[in-house]
């Protein structure tokens, strides 16, 4: 039997990857299957040369080229496939063997493979066809070591510690003997062997039969090299002994044949070897020396294929030379590996003593110290239960204690709290007297703003009250005293009973000496109040007569301004519209006389602060009606004769179309000045009618005759006039409204005609164009709103200054209104062309000299105004102080012109008389000179 079938191992399906396709690297069973099938395909194709280590890649590149199968199949089944080549690599070829393969299997009927997959090189292909080859041609060899393999079905030869050699590394060992086994032999049925095994000196008699048989190429092809060896020993050595040498010629051609043969198989086994030093020499660098004489060596053996006797001798030797030292080497590392192993084990057996030996030593420490612990746990023990008893007995005794003690606690307490009820009610009265003087106080204080002006009795009743109060503070501070006491006394109670009882009694004592005390104080307070109201009382019959006073006063002040001929300041202040939920004003004070006190948040100290003074304010409350009754007189004064004009102006959103005609659909309580003015105006007077110019290019006059009419007018005018929302105002006014009413009369009286005309102007709001957010047109209009106010507020500083020049020309706002706000004694020459030619263009809109004029300044009372507020306010006490002159009355003028035109006609005539009387004197005189010449002549005295 082959000594190869002994160990032939065997690749079953598990040897396969379950995935078919490769052998997955990591796996180190993988690996150990590769290293089987490795060894399976070395065993059976020796000059395969297929390293053991062979990786993945290498091992398909061997198994997908086609000629490895046909090599197997022709292996394990001789001759079945006649001819293939070298291992090809060029895929034509590969699919050539492939079909090759595939037909040979057809033909022994074996399970046909796709040739698609076969060439495409998938390895599960590849490997079931391996597989199904082995099933086939080794059933005997399988048979063999099924028993003992099936459940081992690996093992890995290459390991030192197998029994016996790598197949593989014999192989490599030996490469010549890699030669077909036994089994195989037996198996396909040839021994070819036994075709080379002759009797000693027979060969030159050997017969041609037998000579072809032994030269048929798979005869020499399957014969073993031993066997061909001995062939040519055989002939080499009859040869030999055979004098003369010579040997038949079948028997040489045999020989060639047989050498040939051998030549063959030592260049593949060198070119084996060559790739075998290779590798070799990639993996261990010592063997390099060595591995270099194997390839001198083997180079060699190729150039002396001549001698193969020779060649073979010395490559067997290196060959054997090296198992040699491989196997030394192998034993040494084993003898290393043992030594090693002797000393791990000597090792390991001493630590597990030590190890032992410590534990033996900590286990009888640890019994003793839990022996002792148990000891002092008992005696711990023992003590504490004594220890607990008497604990528990003090508790008890503590408790029993603690209980009366808290009893104790309790009574004093409640003694403590009929304390504290009776100090509360005593307190709740002095809260009670203190409230009263609270309001004393207040009364006081309320009546100290009343009598201002009287500060004598004031001083009075003020050093009463402080009086009252230090006698109210002593009685504080006796209180107070007497709580202390009692607080000191109620911390002893806690601690001393009987002393405790003993302060409760001086504390009533002290209680009641406080009541009856209370009951002086508040007798004495009842007096005083009784003093107080009647003071109180002439108190304020003083401040009636005051208010007399003040109303006369103002009066007359009214009446002087008049006579200056001021513009009239009236100042209103609207109240928060609906829904503004920040409600702080900026108004911090409306006198009754006309002052007014603003604050400006962004201004510190006396600059927070700003008084000013008109002729009247209007508060938040002032309804319309209010408003109008201030202004009604002037009216009246139209009719008289005078120029008026009524101008609203203010902050945009203050108010001023309120003011000046009301709310947006209103009613007849709401109406504005404009409405109420006109309806004055028509109720007194009876005609008009005379229509004239204006200064407002497209402007023109309409003569009306009732209320109504002036009102469709205005709602012309209204519609007229441009209106947009802002950020400050959603119904904005975004241009002046100015209706003029001109009236002219007759007095009946004097049978003089009057001529006049009245004003009443709504201005457009001036406006921080930052905060109303206009732009596009909107912002167009604040700007000659702006422009147009700041021009009438030149006019207003002209004035006020007493200017030589008053730029009225500077807008039509201020032309509009020159009638109203010229100021006659001072005029100059410019002015009266101004006037002259303000006549010419609005017939004489100012024929009635000063008018009487009067503005309304609006506040708007939000604190985020106040900058704009306390600008309205000072250009509004600018207008103040401007002096227009005393208003004429146009019927005045009408009187004065008369008389002038009277006195001239009787100056005239009064010229003429005394001319004629001259006249008439001269001629007597004349007549008186001749009449003294005659008489002198003839009588010279007469
Ligand atoms: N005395 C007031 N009582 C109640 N509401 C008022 C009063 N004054 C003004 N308002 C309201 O305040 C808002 C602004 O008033 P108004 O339109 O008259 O301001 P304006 O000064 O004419 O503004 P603009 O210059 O932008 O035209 C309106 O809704 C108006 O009804």
């Amino acid at each position: 039997m082959d000594p190869l079938a002994k160990d032939y191992p065997r690749i079953n399906r598990s040897t396969i990857s379950t995935n078919g396709d490769v052998f997955e690297p990591s796996s180190s069973n993988n690996a150990k299957q590769r290293g089987t099938l490795v060894e399976w395909l070395n065993c059976v194709l020796p000059d395969l040369n297929l390293p053991i280590n062979a990786s993945d890649e290498e091992l398909r590149a061997f198994l997908v080229d086609g000629s490895v199968l046909c090599r197997v199949l022709n292996k394990l089944k001789p001759g079945t496939i006649t001819e293939f080549g070298a291992p090809v690599s060029s895929s034509q070829s590969r699919s050539e063997n492939v079909s090759r393969f595939l037909s040979a299997m057809d033909k022994l009927g074996l399970p046909r493979f796709q040739a698609a997959d076969l060439e495409k090189g998938s390895m599960k292909i590849v490997l079931d066809c391996l597989l199904t080859l082995q099933t086939h041609f080794l059933p005997t060899i399988g048979r063999s070591n099924e028993s003992t393999q099936r459940d081992e079905p690996f093992r890995m030869l290459t390991s030192p510690s197998s029994a016996s050699d790598s197949k593989f590394q014999r192989v490599l060992r030996s490469p010549i003997r890699a030669e077909p086994s036994a089994a195989l032999i037996n198996h396909v049925g040839h021994k070819f062997h036994e075709v080379f095994q002759l009797k000693q000196g027979s060969y030159t008699d050997i017969p041609a039969a037998k000579i072809s048989e032994m030269m048929k190429s798979n005869s020499l092809d399957n014969a073993p090299t031993q066997s061909l060896l001995c062939v040519v020993n055989g002939i080499l050595d009859e040869s030999i002994e055979r004098k003369n040498g010579e040997i038949p010629h079948r028997v040489a051609c045999l020989l060639r044949k047989v050498v040939q043969e051998i030549e063959r198989r030592i260049s593949t086994q060198a070119e084996h070897l060559r790739t075998q030093n290779n590798l070799f020499k990639a993996r261990e660098e010592k063997y390099q020396s060595r591995i270099r004489v194997l390839e001198a060596l083997a180079a060699g053996t190729s150039e002396e294929a001549q001698s193969p006797r020779n060649n073979i001798e010395v490559t067997k030797k290196v060959e054997e030379q090296y198992a040699e030292r491989l196997m030394k080497e192998k034993e040494s590392y084993n003898q290393e590996i043992a030594k090693l192993k002797q000393e791990l084990e000597i090792a390991r057996r001493k630590h597990e003593e030590d190890y032992n030996h410590e534990a033996a030593v900590l286990k009888q420490e640890l019994e003793k110290a839990k022996r002792k612990y148990e000891e002092q746990s008992l005696h711990l023990k023992s003590e504490a239960t004594g220890s607990q008893q008497e604990l528990e007995n003090k508790l008890k005794e503590t408790v029993s204690q603690l209980t009366e003690s808290r009893n104790e606690v309790k009574e004093l307490e409640n003694k403590q709290k009929e304390a504290v009820r009776q100090l509360t009610e005593s307190t709740n009265k002095v809260k009670e007297l203190e409230s009263k003087q609270q309001e004393a106080v207040n009364q006081l204080t309320e009546s100290r703003n009343k009598v201002k002006e009287l500060e004598a009795k004031h001083d009075e009743a003020v050093s009463q009250l402080a009086a009252t109060r230090n006698k109210v503070k002593e009685l504080e501070a006796f209180s107070e005293s007497k709580y202390q006491s009692w607080s000191k006394k109620q911390h002893v109670y806690h601690r001393f009973t009987k002393v405790q009882l003993g302060a409760l009694r001086e504390l009533r004592f002290a209680s009641d000496s406080i009541r009856q005390e209370l009951v002086g104080a508040q007798k004495s307070y009842s007096e005083d109040f009784s003093t107080l109201g009647t003071r109180i009382k002439a108190m304020d019959d003083a401040a009636k007569n005051y208010h007399s006073l003040l109303a006369e006063n103002r009066k007359m002040h009214n009446e002087l301004q008049e006579l200056k001929g001021n513009i009239r300041v009236y100042c209103r202040v609207r109240p928060f519209l609906p829904g503004v939920k920040q409600k702080q004003s900026t108004v911090e004070y409306i006198g009754e006389n006309g002052e007014i006190v603003v604050v400006n948040p962004s201004k510190q100290g006396k600059e927070a602060r700003r008084s000013f003074k008109f002729n009247k304010i209007y508060g938040p409350t002032a309804t319309q009606a209010e408003v109008f009754a201030d202004t009604q007189p002037l009216i009246q004064s139209v009719l008289d004769g005078y120029n008026v004009c009524i101008l609203a102006y203010g902050q945009t959103g203050s108010g001023k179309t309120y003011t000046m005609t009301g709310p947006d659909g209103a009613s007849e309580a709401e109406w504005g000045v404009n409405y109420r003015a006109l309806n004055d105006l028509f109720r007194i007077s009876q005609t008009t009618t005379q229509p004239n110019g204006l200064a407002v290019p497209d402007a023109s006059i309409h003569p009306v005759s009732k209320t109504s009419d002036v009102l469709d007018l205005m709602s012309i005018g209204l519609k007229n006039r441009a209106r947009g929302a802002t950020a400050l105002n959603e119904r904005s006014s975004r241009s002046h409204s100015v209706v003029s009413i001109h009236a002219r009369g007759t007095d009946l009286k004097g049978n003089s005609s009057i001529r006049s005309s009245l004003h009443l102007v709504d201005l457009a709001g001036s406006e921080r164009v930052d905060r109303s957010e206009v732009t596009g047109d909107r912002l167009k209009e604040a700007q000659h709103i702006n422009k147009s106010l700041s021009a009438l507020g030149d006019v207003i500083f002209a004035l006020a200054q007493k200017n030589a020049h008053v730029p009225y020309r500077n807008s039509k706002l201020t032309q509009v209104l020159q009638s109203s706000l010229v100021y006659s004694p001072n005029s100059t020459s410019e002015n009266k062309k101004n006037e002259k030619l303000m006549r010419n263009k609005s017939c004489s809109l100012n024929t009635g000299g000063q008018a009487k004029t009067l503005m309304f300044v609006q506040l708007n009372p939000d604190i985020g105004s106040a900058t704009e507020s306390i600008s309205t306010l000072k250009f509004a006490e600018r207008v103040s102080g401007v002096e227009l002159g005393a208003a004429k009355s146009s019927k005045d003028v009408r009187d004065v012109r008369d008389l002038m035109e009277q006195a001239s006609i009787l100056v005239s005539s009064l010229k003429d008389t005394i001319a004629e009387k001259d006249e008439e004197i001269e001629r007597l005189q004349r007549l008186k000179d001749l009449k003294n010449m005659s008489t002198g002549e003839q009588l010279p005295t007469s």
